[in-house]
């Protein structure tokens, strides 16, 4: 076991510490408290965990959560619907979509539907490009909360080798693109890469997010890389595991994200840190805290 440990758990609790301070000084001076609103469409049990995970968070941080829960039965066009009152709803300063929604909805159509400003997940297109231009506004949260994990470890990816495997919405493109704009010379591996062993042994920064557990032997680690391992998957013991080999990668690797206590808990402090940052984009509280 050489790798050291990036603690995604000990760093969330530091920051969502120090939010609740701000939140707390904030409504102390009058100022209205964030209000965030939790979509939840149907009854994944994985996503309910999620969806109760981030309400509590932001109760714990002083912000306002509000709970939309719909039956796997709505209709695109009752969650456009609901998307538009929350849109127009001055209180509400962040608007959430639990993913992944159920088949018959188009989830393009959903992201594209919220305003980009209450875009707390970043998703939208505008958010997206933005981050591309490398002029970010709202950022997407596990991407978000990796490099916030890397820099508070004192890890700068500017000139280094970076391979993101898995090309989602949520975590590969948008992981590559905060990836780009720290200045890493950045290579994104999906189901169709040739050789993905050559990739991985290159790669002095390895970003997996496939969700297929122990994918990544540990062996294929680059000696002293950082591994950052974005997968949650559930063994049949009932246990957590990542889509890389702990035990074999800690052998090889320099920093590593346990699976629990990484990547996970930073993308929820960071959901909270954009929903405060909606806030202030749309003037409901100062620009200066
Ligand atoms: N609208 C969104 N949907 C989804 C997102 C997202 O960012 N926005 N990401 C994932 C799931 N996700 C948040 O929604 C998420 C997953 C896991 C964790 C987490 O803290 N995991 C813990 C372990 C929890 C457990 O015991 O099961 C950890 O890694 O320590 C946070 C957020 C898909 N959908």
């Amino acid at each position: 076991m050489g790798a050291q440990i990036l603690d995604g758990k000990g760093l969330s609790a530091r920051l969502r510490a120090r939010l609740r301070e701000r939140i707390e000084a904030l409504a102390a001076a009058g100022h209205p408290r964030p209000g965030l609103a939790v979509v939840l469409v149907g009854d994944d049990p994985a996503s309910a965990i999620y969806v109760r995970n981030k309400r509590r968070a932001c109760e714990e941080a002083g912000i306002r959560s509000v709970a939309h829960d719909l039956p796997s039965t709505t209709s695109e066009a009752e969650l456009l619907a609901l998307i538009d009152r929350l849109n127009a709803d001055d209180e509400v300063d962040g608007i959430l979509v639990q993913l992944p929604l159920p088949e018959h909805i188009d989830t393009e159509r959903v992201i594209e539907r919220i305003h980009p400003d209450k875009d707390v997940d970043g998703f939208h297109p505008y958010n997206i490009g933005r981050l591309a231009l490398r002029m970010p506004r709202l950022r997407p949260c596990t991407p978000r909360g990796v490099m916030r994990l890397l820099d508070s470890h004192g890890i700068d990816p500017a000139g280094r080798e970076a391979v993101v495997i898995g090309q989602s919405r949520i975590v590969g493109r948008p992981m590559a693109l905060e990836l780009l704009a720290a200045r890493a010379t950045v290579t994104v591996c999906h189901s169709l890469t040739r050789d993905l062993e050559a990739h991985v042994r290159r790669a002095e920064v390895l970003v997996v997010a496939v969700g297929r557990p122990r994918f990544i032997p540990g062996g294929w680690v680059r000696e002293g890389a950082v591994v950052v391992d974005v997968g949650i998957n559930r063994l049949a013991d009932g246990r957590l595991a990542g889509d890389v080999d702990f035990e074999g990668a800690c052998e090889r690797a320099g920093w590593i994200t346990p699976v629990p206590g990484g990547v996970g808990p930073m993308t929820i402090v960071t959901l909270l840190e954009n929903t405060l940052e909606a806030a202030r984009l749309r003037g409901r509280i100062p620009a200066d805290v």
